[in-house]
Parts: structure tokens; C-alpha cells; sequence
């Protein structure tokens, strides 16, 4: 998907990988970026706009914790302006492996919520144009880093959802791929619980081995939004961008 002249709308588009990205996306040109976070930074919103002038940037507040019905609201106002959408991208997420329910409501629930909200709007069989949607799972859903269990799982689950709405894209005109972000230098990464304190030094033992900065994730993340490869698997790792082709051990054959 060629970014010019897009109407995307990021979830969590203000965070450490977020913003890079929001920057990388409005060099390429969109019409729209629609940025949908519950921290508020307006200086970056500002940043964004004057990146480039012809982008039109918004932000409203929002958080994918919040009933479907009120995803669904704030989109029915989304639309009313955009009229149409070409992209979401779903990129909340939390790291604390202290708050068990929450990690789960924000990194799966949250993304899932979201993503049917949207539904509404694209479904084919509802006489919807269809859409894509780009899920921000993590390299912690193919391995998790067993020490954060809770957080890795809700990776996983994540990742899974992602593979079951590209094989559903038939059926519902929406295709969708997950982005894997290897360990990334922000703000989540340098100081966080691990499940039951099994290892509190754990973000320190992790920021021993290589890592990538937030640019070299952004760039290879709009590289990913050009490639639109519906079910793609994209590991995002020490500044590359890397194709997964995940290992089939079971089919229902339906
Ligand atoms: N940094 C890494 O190494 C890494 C690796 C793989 C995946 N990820 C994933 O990338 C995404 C961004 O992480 P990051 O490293 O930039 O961390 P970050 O903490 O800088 O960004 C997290 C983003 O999620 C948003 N968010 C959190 N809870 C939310 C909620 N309830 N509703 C709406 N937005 C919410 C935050 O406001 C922020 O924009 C996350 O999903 C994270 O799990 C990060
Ligand atoms: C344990 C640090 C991992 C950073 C997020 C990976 O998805």
C-alpha cells in the first residue's frame, strides 16, 4: 500500500515506536493520520504537522480498554470526516507483568476490541470497501521471554488473532499482518516487573544483547505498511525486516 494520499488511523501512534513511526508515515504523504492514544503530547502532534504541511494530523484521546460501543462511537466520528479509512494500525500496549489483567485487557483484548469496532465500518458483507489492518504484536509471540509469561502470552495471542483475520479476509474484505518488533530501545523496555518477581533484573539482563532504536523499527515498519502482504508475519529485529514463515503443526482443513 502506497502511503500518499492514505487515511490511516494509529492506535498508541504517540509512543516510543509509535512516534518514529507517525514521523516515518507522515514523510511518505498520507491524507489523513488519525492518531488515537491516551497519553497526549501535543508539541508532537505539532512535530508531525510540521514534518509535512500536506498531511492533515488529528488526535483524539482514547483508550482500547474502553466497551466496543464506544470504539465504535469515536469511529462513526472519524468516518463522518474521513469519509473513508485505508489503514489501521493497533500499536497499544503495556509491560508489567504485575498487572496480570491489565496487560491482558490492553495487548490482546484492547486490539481485538478495536479491531471488531472497525468491522462496522469495512466488513464486505455489510457493503464495506474493506480495510487493513497492521496489528503490533512482538518477536515475544513466536519466543516468548519467559520471565514476563503474562505479557509474552498476551503477544502471542495477539499475533494469533492477527493470523486468523488474514485467513478470515475472504470472507470479510479486511486483510490484515502483524509487525514483531525485536527489543527496542524505549521507554517499556528499561525498567519492568516480571511475573511473581522471578527475575527482577530482567530488562537489565535484556538490554545486555543487541538491540535496535526506535528509527531503524520505524522505517522497516513502513516498509511492512508498503509490502501489504495480507497475513505477513514481520519480525522487526536489529534494523532488519524479516519475513517469518510460521511452522504449521496442526490444520482443521476447514
Ligand atoms: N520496545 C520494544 O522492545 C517492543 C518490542 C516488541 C513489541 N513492542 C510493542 O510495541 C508497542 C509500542 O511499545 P513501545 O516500546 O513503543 O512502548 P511505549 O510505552 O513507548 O508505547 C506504548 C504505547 O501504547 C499506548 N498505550 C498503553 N496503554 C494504552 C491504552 N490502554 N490505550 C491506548 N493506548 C495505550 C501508550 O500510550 C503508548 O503510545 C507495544 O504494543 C509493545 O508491546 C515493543
Ligand atoms: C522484556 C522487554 C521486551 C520489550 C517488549 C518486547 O515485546
Amino acid at each position: 500500500m502506497a502511503i500518499a494520499n492514505k487515511n490511516i488511523i494509529f492506535v498508541a501512534g504517540l509512543g516510543g515506536i509509535g512516534l518514529d513511526t507517525s514521523r516515518e508515515i507522515v514523510k511518505s504523504g498520507p491524507k489523513n493520520l488519525v492518531i488515537l492514544d491516551r497519553i497526549e503530547n501535543p508539541t508532537a502532534i505539532a512535530e508531525l504537522k510540521a514534518i509535512n504541511p500536506k498531511v492533515t494530523v488529528t488526535f483524539y484521546p482514547y483508550d482500547v480498554t474502553v466497551p466496543v460501543a464506544e470504539t465504535t462511537k469515536l469511529l462513526k466520528t472519524i468516518f463522518a470526516k474521513l469519509k473513508t479509512v485505508d489503514l489501521l494500525i493497533n500499536g497499544a500496549g503495556i509491560l508489567d507483568d504485575h498487572q496480570i489483567e491489565r496487560t491482558i485487557a490492553v495487548n490482546f483484548t484492547g486490539t481485538v476490541n478495536t479491531t471488531t469496532a472497525i468491522m462496522e465500518f469495512w466488513d464486505k458483507r455489510k457493503g464495506g470497501p474493506g480495510g487493513v489492518i497492521a496489528n503490533i504484536c512482538s518477536v515475544t509471540g513466536f519466543n516468548a521471554i519467559y520471565q514476563v509469561p503474562v505479557y509474552s502470552a498476551s503477544k502471542a495471542a495477539a499475533l494469533s488473532f492477527t493470523n486468523s483475520l488474514a485467513r478470515l479476509a475472504h470472507i470479510t474484505g479486511v486483510t490484515a499482518y502483524s509487525i514483531n518488533p525485536g527489543i527496542t530501545r524505549t521507554p517499556l523496555v528499561h525498567k519492568f516487573n516480571s511475573w511473581l518477581d522471578v527475575e527482577p533484573r530482567v530488562g537489565e539482563l535484556l538490554l545486555e544483547h543487541p538491540t535496535q532504536t526506535t528509527l531503524e523499527c520505524a522505517q522497516n515498519f513502513v516498509k511492512a505498511i508498503e509490502a501489504n502482504k495480507n497475513g505477513a508475519i514481520w519480525q522487526l529485529d536489529l534494523g532488519q525486516l524479516i519475513p517469518v514463515e510460521w511452522t504449521k503443526h496442526w490444520d482443521s482443513h476447514i
